[in-house]
């Protein structure tokens, strides 16, 4: 398994005139190709923030961020590069243009990138058949409900094919069914592609779908125990 995004004892420290908060505490964290972390947190535990310096959109106070093995804070590395080209966010909501058809919100990143028409039209098809929404694709946000616009916002970030997918609360603004079928198709897109995802939520039922779970607390990340290592070890490992 190839990992493609790393955190190492990664700290984020917002001063402020009552004092200093920690808002995420030497976390550490690897995502292989084709994983679904979910990181599980309340409101104030750190989510957002640890997304924003996986994404290297926010530096870390202390430790390191790497994608491909590249350090973020190393002078030698293209950040900004590195954003357009391997990784794509999902936000609780998907911040479609609201004058563009659904199609046309999801080649916005390909115009970007200044990907010819051809191949935009392609990659546009493909990306709205794989989020059930080849029937929607002349519509406008408006026309579409909370749950079509998610999945709009979904094609948008897959379009560009990244490598890391990093979701924040992508199921907050949706009730329960809408939220679990799109957590559904995160998770299936993400095994089918081969893509590293860290999707933080405060929704437990969303944790099922995940292939590890990593609880945020106060800014402090740990492992969700597995049921095997919660069992008492057996023989000479046993400690009393
Ligand atoms: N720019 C900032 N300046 C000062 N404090 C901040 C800043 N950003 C976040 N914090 C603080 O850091 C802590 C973690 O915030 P963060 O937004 O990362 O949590 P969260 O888990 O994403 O919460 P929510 O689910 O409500 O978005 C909170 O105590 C917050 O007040």
């Amino acid at each position: 398994m190839t990992v493609v995004l790393r955190a190492e004892t990664v700290s984020r420290v917002f001063p402020s005139a009552a004092g200093d908060v920690v808002a995420v505490r030497d976390a550490d964290l690897a995502v292989a190709q084709g994983e679904l972390v979910v990181v599980a947190g309340r409101s104030g535990a750190g989510k957002t923030t640890l997304l924003t310096m996986l994404g290297g959109l926010d530096a870390p106070t202390s430790g390191r961020v790497l994608i491909d093995g590249a350090d973020l804070a190393d002078p030698a590395t293209d950040v900004p590069a590195l954003r357009g080209s391997r990784i794509a966010s999902i936000f609780q909501t998907a911040g479609l243009i609201p004058v563009l058809s659904a199609a046309e919100n999801v080649e916005v990143p390909l115009r970007i990138r200044r990907v010819d028409p051809a191949e935009r039209d392609r990659r546009v098809a493909e990306a709205l058949r794989d989020v059930g929404l080849s029937d929607a694709a002349r519509q406008r946000p408006g026309e579409l409900s909370g749950g079509q616009q998610q999945r709009v916002g979904i094609a948008r970030a897959l379009v560009m094919q990244p490598a890391i997918l990093l979701a924040d609360e992508p199921t907050a603004q949706l009730d329960s069914e809408t939220g679990a079928q799109i957590m559904d198709l995160i998770a299936r897109l993400v095994h089918e592609r081969g893509t590293a995802a860290v999707v933080a939520t405060h929704d437990q039922a969303m944790l099922a779908r995940a292939d590890r779970v990593f609880e945020l607390h106060d800014g402090v990340l740990r492992a969700r125990a597995s049921e095997q290592a919660a069992e008492v070890p057996s023989g000479d490992d046993r400690r009393t």
